[in-house]
Order: structure tokens, then sequence, then C-alpha cells
């Protein structure tokens, strides 16, 4: 590979040449100077003076790290988190969540101005135990209500397409760029034959996510080899298909779903690609995952590259299919996003997502971690990956030490993550400690902690909530919430139901009753987790309505 600067800029030079350029205006949050928005769409450096100040003035106090990676979990003494099914089955679908219910709009995000109904702590301070603040009072309101403050109706300013110019002139050059693509896939196809390329995609691939070989074992010799030869020569030809159109591919997300594992993004994200304004990353043909999540972060294209504005570029759509949604689907706008949930559980990606894209926004889902660590789990096994640890087990007395103390190896890579330069290669150990180990999937139900390297770099109104018991209550109105946050025209959104094999099959599997304690304490007791999350939303002045698992129903 050539070296990267050399590489970005023949890129870039290639995709002004071949009228790949940049639209006239574009997304983010509209109190952004023009310059940084179309830097965030179209992989424009995006580090200016004038983006850094905006950046400044929009950073909002925070309170100092709290020890994310201390040996010892946070402490809880006793189990406040009412409200969710613990067992994390699908009893959470269509139950009415308590607040929302009682709110005449079920609202994923109770913006600022409701939120000042509430006692607020100051920023960084967390909520003790007898300071909670008074949710009863907080409302959801209508998205674009006349009495919001001036910033919140800004932020729903649609978003901007191309010019009647660019429209036209992308529609002459259209069959050129579709016989580009054509050739470049051709290419890729006879390349992939050889074999050699395959193989090392697939080791990067593979090395990010770990956990993908194991679903061939599953299907036994020959089954599972025909479908890992087939996966591996889809994903090459993708890979490479993508490199070959890189001066047709300019955009950079607009904003990212940032979830934590198991919190509904892939339903968010496949009601979000129903929208003729929106697509996601673009996907492989044999591995539907990847077209909703980049990877780019976690070195799906080697771990040391796991920063590079040119690669990132090629993990999303080409101006073909800007064309395809502007001009042929009739789309006021487009944009792209990325979906991929463990981005916001790496402490690294916040700064690199900061240098390439600094105007994005941000979806955070948020569910009840302790049904989300039981997802995960059963999707992992029925992936076929080999755990050595079940939730499905009793804990090991009542100090359970699983459930207590942050294991070494997780702290340490926590620590490494925190503390890696925006370039240097990514650990060696990251993939299989994330993957593998208990601590670490605990770990990620540790939203405040984690959100913290997010909400010190970007402003204040680069952020929307939601909570999973409100999506899976109401997902049109959250789609359409979501909608309007990130620009695009919500009224132009036909919502579809989503196929039931979104939604995971537990069967007679269940959490063991003793571990669901645990894990309650873990995360639900007062100063935990939970808490730290309420109070710093509140903080934020965004409230989702749902907080029964926060630890704030009596409030
Ligand atoms: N509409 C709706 N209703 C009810 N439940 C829903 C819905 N959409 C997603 N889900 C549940 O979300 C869980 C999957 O989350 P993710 O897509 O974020 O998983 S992943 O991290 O991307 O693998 C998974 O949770 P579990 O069922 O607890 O495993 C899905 O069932």
């Amino acid at each position: 590979m050539a070296p990267q600067a050399a590489a970005e800029s023949a890129a870039a030079a290639a995709a002004t040449a071949t009228a790949a350029a940049a639209p006239s205006s574009a997304t983010a949050t509209a109190t952004a100077p023009p310059a940084a928005q179309l830097a965030t769409r179209d992989g424009g450096d995006g580090g200016s003076e004038q983006q850094q100040q905006h950046l400044q003035q929009h950073r909002p106090q925070q309170p100092a790290p709290a020890a994310a990676t201390a040996q010892r979990y946070p402490a809880g003494s006793s189990s406040t988190c009412s409200g969710s099914s613990m067992d994390g089955s699908s009893q959470e679908t269509g139950e009415a969540p308590p607040a929302a219910a009682a709110a005449a709009t079920p609202a994923a995000v109770a913006p600022a101005a409701a939120a000042a109904a509430v006692a607020k702590p100051a920023a960084g301070i967390s909520l003790g135990p007898h300071d909670k603040p008074k949710l009863s009072t907080v409302a959801p309101p209508e998205p674009q209500s006349p009495q919001q403050p001036p910033e919140q109706q800004q932020q729903q300013q649609p978003l901007q397409g191309w010019s009647p110019g660019r429209r036209l002139g992308m529609t002459l050059a259209a069959p050129l760029l579709a016989a580009y693509c054509c050739a470049a896939f051709g290419a890729a196809w006879l390349l992939t034959c050889t074999i050699l390329p395959s193989y090392v995609l697939a080791q990067r691939l593979y090395w990010a996510c770990p956990f993908i070989p194991h679903i061939w074992a599953r299907l036994g010799p020959v089954a599972g080899t025909a479908a890992r030869l087939g996966f591996e020569a889809s994903h090459c030809i993708n890979i490479l298909t993508r490199l070959l159109t890189l001066p047709l591919r300019p955009h950079l997300p607009a904003f990212y779903i940032l979830g934590f594992p198991k919190c509904g993004t892939t339903s968010l994200a496949e009601h979000l690609k129903h929208h003729p304004g929106l697509s996601a990353t673009a996907g492989l043909p044999y591995h539907e995952a990847l077209a909703k999540e980049s990877h780019f972060f976690q070195g799906v294209y080697g771990r040391t590259h796991a920063h590079s504005r040119t690669l990132y570029r090629s993990c999303f759509p080409t101006v073909l299919t800007r064309w395809w949604h502007e001009v042929v689907r009739g789309a006021p706008a487009w944009a792209c996003f990325d979906a991929c949930p463990v981005n916001v559980c790496m402490p690294h990606t916040a700064e690199r997502i900061r240098r390439l894209t600094p105007e994005a926004k941000f979806v955070v889902m948020l569910r009840d971690p302790v049904p989300g660590v039981f997802s995960a789990e059963i999707m992992m096994r029925d992936m076929g990956v080999p755990l050595t640890w079940s939730l499905m087990e009793p804990p090991q007395g009542e100090e359970d030490p699983r459930f207590t103390q942050v294991p070494a190896e997780v702290s340490a890579l926590w620590r490494r993550l925190a503390a890696l330069g925006p370039e240097e290669p990514l650990p060696r150990e990251l993939p299989t400690t994330f993957y593998t180990q208990l601590g670490a999937v605990l770990q990620c139900g540790m939203y405040a902690d984690l959100l913290r390297p997010y909400l010190d770099r970007f402003p204040k109104d680069s952020f929307m909530f939601v909570e999973f018991k409100q999506f899976t209550f109401n997902p049109e109105a959250v789609v359409r919430q979501v909608l309007q946050f990130v620009g695009m025209d919500a009224a132009r959104y036909t919502h579809k139901p989503l196929p039931p094999a979104m939604k995971n099959n537990y069967g007679s599997r269940a959490m063991h009753p003793g571990v669901r304690a645990a894990l309650a304490r873990l995360y639900g007791g007062p100063g935990g987790p939970n808490r730290r999350l309420a109070a710093l939303l509140a903080a934020w002045g965004q409230l989702p309505a749902e907080l029964g698992w926060m630890g704030m129903e009596g409030a």
C-alpha cells in the first residue's frame, strides 16, 4: 500500500477530476461553519482553527474520568434495576414503558428545555442516593415545538443536496461511472480468483471480528468449508471493489449510531435505511452485518490502518449511490452513517472519529445492561464462540469475583486503548480480549464511563440518546425523531416493520437468578454505573423518559 499521505492526496485529486466532488452543502449541526460541514460529508480535512474553536466553544465541562478500568467494579449495595425483564427475554418487546406510556408521545429524548424542569446536578456531579432529580415532571415535548431554543430548532434544519447543475452533470456522467464500477468489480473478481488477496483480506476481517470463523465450524466440515470459501471470496471482491472505486467515494458519515452491544442498533439502522436519503456502510453481498457497521476502528483493514481517512471513505457508498437517492428516488439530500455498536466501547475511537468527522452527530442507544449482556452471550453462543463462562450458571457465592473484580487483562486493555495515539496501531490482544472475556462484556455496560471520551470531544447538540424500551415500544416514533435530529426530512420516511428474525430467540435459555441479582447490584446500585449515566444525562440536559433501569423510577 502506498504511503497514506500520498494515497490520500491522489485519491482526493481523482475524486475532484471525476466529478465525484463535494456537494454544495452538508449536514452536521446547523451551528457549524459551512467549511466544516463540507468536510464532514465529503471527507475533507475538517481540522481548521475555526472548527477547533467551534468545538472548544461547545465542549461541555466534564468530570474527571472515572475509574473505568479500576480493578474493582463500582460497588452497588442493592438491586434497583426494576422495570425490565432481567433475563433479557423478548418480553421487553411491545411492553409499554411506564414513563413513555404516561407521555403523550413515547419520545426517546426529553430535550434540554424539558430537562430544565429536573433538579439538574452540575455537570460532572455524580448523583448520590439522596439527591435524585425529580423525573416525574419531565415530559418529552414535540420535536418541533416553537418554544424550543433556537439552537434546537437549527439542529432540525434539513440537509441540503446537490445543486440542480450537479444533479444534471451526475446524470450525464452516470453511465460512464457505472461502467467504471462494473470494470472495477470485474477486476476485483479476477484478483479474487488468485486466492491470495482473498486469504489476506479474510485474515484482517477475522482479526477484527474473531467470532466470524466460529460460524463455519458449526456447519460441519463440508458445508462449513463451502460457506467459508464463498464468504471469503465475496468479502475480497467487495473490499477490492471498494478500493478500486475509491475516487468515486468521497463520503464520510454524517452521523454514527453508537450503541452498546445488543441495544437495538441493527433494527434502528435497518429502519433508517428505508429513508430515501440515507445509506449505511457499503455492504457485502454475503455478510449483511458489515452493511450496517464498518468495524473500521476495530481494524477491519488491519490494525495499523484504523485511522486512515482514505480507507474509511472506502467503507461508504459511491457518488452513484448518492445520485440514485437524490436524482432517481427524489430525496432532497443524501447522507450516510456508520452504526458500529462497539465503537463506543473502545476508548480510542472517539478521538479517531473526531479527527475524521469533527462535525458528526451521534445517536446513542441505551439499554439496561443486565439483559444486554445476556443477549450478548446468547448471540456469541449461537455463533458457536466457545465461551469459558456462562450467565446461565449460578454465581460462585455472594461476592463472585466475576461480577466484582475487573480482570487485570481487561483493565489493561481499556487503559491501553485510552492512551493510544490517534494513528498508533491497535493492540494485538484487542479482539480476543474484547470478544471473549466476560469482564470485557461487563465493561461494555459501564455506559457513563464509555461515553465520556465522546462527550469530551463533541458539542452537546451532537448527541441524541435513545432508550431501548422506548424504541421497541414505538420504533416509528423514535425513527422519526432520529431523522429530525440528523437533519433528514422525516415526512419522506415510510415505516415498515422489520422481519421477526431481527429479534433473537432465547428458547428455554435464561439467566440464572443469582447472576441476575449480581449484575443488578453491579450496574444498578446507588452510585453505580446506571446512576452515573442518569446523572450524566441530566447534567447533559437530555433525559430519556424511561429511566427505570437507571434507578430513577422512584423520583
Ligand atoms: N423491534 C424490536 N423489538 C424488540 N427487540 C428488538 C427490536 N429490535 C431489536 N431488538 C433486540 O435488540 C437486540 C439486538 O441488538 P443489536 O441489533 O444492537 O445487536 S448487535 O449488537 O448489533 O449485534 C436483540 O435483543 P435480544 O432479543 O435481547 O437478544 C433484539 O431482539
